[in-house]
């Protein structure tokens, strides 16, 4: 972990410029140690209506795709931060890379190895240096076991020791952790949080592992109590030469404790890089309005006007085309020779999705059934008045023109409850780059030596497919 002393100079994947030289000539070299985690396209997915009787029902298998692509790289002493609401697949890329869930598709290195094809032997070594803290110390230990046995059960699973030396190994990590070894014989529920998750970090060291991930070990706990267990893994770090995947939504945690951050939304890594990078100078678009989301502590920062994220983050089952955040992104781009504020562009964006899942209900348009659909349509003379309702409704601005009349002649296909063809109206003039293309997340092998904080964003490109400033859209 950094004590706010994050890496400078990193590139993609955390080589620092402590490892990088310049020859005389500007060429760097890169650093020749791996990472100690090697995380490529990392897929995993759950399948839903996937039972038997699905089957016999023709029901369609769903996929969920939690995680879907991700690739990062965790070097030996670091910190590396995963960040993104809740939902967007921290915890299942955490207990995948551990191999606690099997992934559908990529690529885990830990130390060389892909974990993957571990077995035997092998696969035991790899489950003894990669351990986890979970989230909720209620949950995750055993009310029926006192805590000395629940800290050594994993020396007795790996028959480790003799019995007297598992115990005395269990003193020495309880009093390490912070906790008495009186307590020795007391069960969980006299315990406070605090002190059930430094169980939780005790039992997760029994073994002396190299690597943990630490999925939100302090947000079950309450804000005096998580500092302490910070501080306490911060130090832990330090004594056992620990390295560590902290997944948490807390960006402040994020912050004070890790070396670098990788953004994850919706299954995906949309930018990485140190974590002053980050939190100074976010690229993306989701980063930067993550950020935004957080209450400031300062008046300046409070009275300024923030733009928070809004929308509901889509399904996992049904993730948008090309870039999964365009759906609420706030910079998405507009097609390259069309004139257009950003504002309006994102109010007919959001309009045509909600057109596309035919999510207006089109009878209760006007004031008490002024508008009867027969068939599915209401009377041609009734149609401009129908439009108008629709767009008071769904709109908050007036659209300048053409942008106003083209809305118009999509909201009257509405009035036969064309909705494909309404969409199609709209899609045939403002598609825009972000639904077409994906945005690729640049890996190590990828990077250029000095680029530290590579995003997966439009706005980014080598060749950006419209002339938009980055810096423009918000400040
Ligand atoms: N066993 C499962 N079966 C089906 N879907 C699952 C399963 N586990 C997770 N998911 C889904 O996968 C997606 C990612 O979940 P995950 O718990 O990894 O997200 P997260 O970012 O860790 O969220 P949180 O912070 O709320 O824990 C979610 O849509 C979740 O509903």
């Amino acid at each position: 972990m950094s004590t706010d002393t994050p890496q400078s100079g990193t590139n993609a994947n955390g080589d620092t410029d402590g490892n990088a030289d310049a020859d005389d000539n500007g060429a760097v070299e890169q650093r020749s140690d791996e990472p100690l985690v090697r995380v490529r396209n990392l897929q995993k997915y759950f399948w839903e209506n996937d039972s038997l009787l699905d089957r016999l029902l023709g029901n369609d298998r769903v996929a969920v795709r939690a995680v879907d692509g991700v690739s990062f790289d965790i070097h030996e002493g670091e910190t590396l931060g995963l960040v993104g609401e809740s939902g967007c697949g921290k915890s299942t890329t955490g207990e995948t890379l551990l191999r606690l869930q099997e992934p559908t598709d990529g690529r885990v290195e830990f130390e060389g190895r892909n974990v993957y094809d571990l077995a035997g032997e092998a696969l035991t070594e790899f489950r003894t240096d990669a351990q986890v803290v979970f989230q909720d110390p209620f949950s995750s230990l055993d009310p029926r076991m006192t805590i000395g046995d629940i800290v050594q059960q994993p020396l007795d699973i790996h028959d480790i020791g003799t019995e007297d030396e598992r115990r005395e190994r269990v003193r020495d990590l309880l009093e390490r952790v912070g906790l008495s070894v009186d307590q020795l014989d007391r069960y969980p529920h006299e315990f406070s949080g605090g002190q059930r998750q430094r169980i939780g970090i005790a039992r997760a060291l029994a073994l002396e592992p190299d690597f943990l991930v630490l999925d939100e070990p302090t947000s079950a706990l309450d804000v005096s109590v998580q500092a302490q267990v910070l501080n306490l893994l911060d130090d832990l770090q330090d004594e056992f030469d620990l390295t560590y995947l902290l997944i948490s939504h807390d960006l402040s945690v994020i912050r004070h404790v890790c070396d670098r951050v990788a953004v994850m939304y919706l299954g995906e890594i949309v930018e990485v890089g140190p974590v002053a990078d980050i939190f100074e100078a976010p690229k993306h678009p989701y980063t930067k309005a993550l950020l935004e989301s957080v209450p400031r502590a300062s008046t300046d920062e409070r009275n300024r006007e923030r733009e928070t994220l809004t929308g509901d983050v889509p399904s996992p089952r049904d993730p948008p085309s090309g870039c999964r955040f365009r759906t609420r992104c706030p910079a998405v781009i507009p097609p390259e020779d069309l004139e257009i504020e950003q504002d309006a562009y994102r109010e007919i964006m959001d309009l045509r999705q909600r057109i596309e899942g035919e999510d207006i209900s089109l009878e209760s348009v006007g004031e008490d059934g002024q508008f009867a659909f027969e068939d599915g349509s209401i009377q041609g003379s009734d149609v401009p008045g129908f439009v108008a309702a629709l767009k008071e409704r769904l709109l908050d601005r007036d659209l300048p023109s053409p942008h106003d009349e083209i809305v118009e002649e999509a909201l009257a296909e509405l009035a036969d409850s064309n909705w494909d063809a309404a969409a199609e109206r709209l899609r045939a003039e403002y598609e825009s780059v972000c639904e077409r293309v994906h945005p690729d997340l640049r890996t190590e092998e990828q990077s250029a030596p000095n680029q530290h904080q590579p995003v997966a964003c439009h706005l980014y490109g080598e060749s950006p497919p419209n002339a938009v400033d980055p810096s423009s859209w918000r400040e």
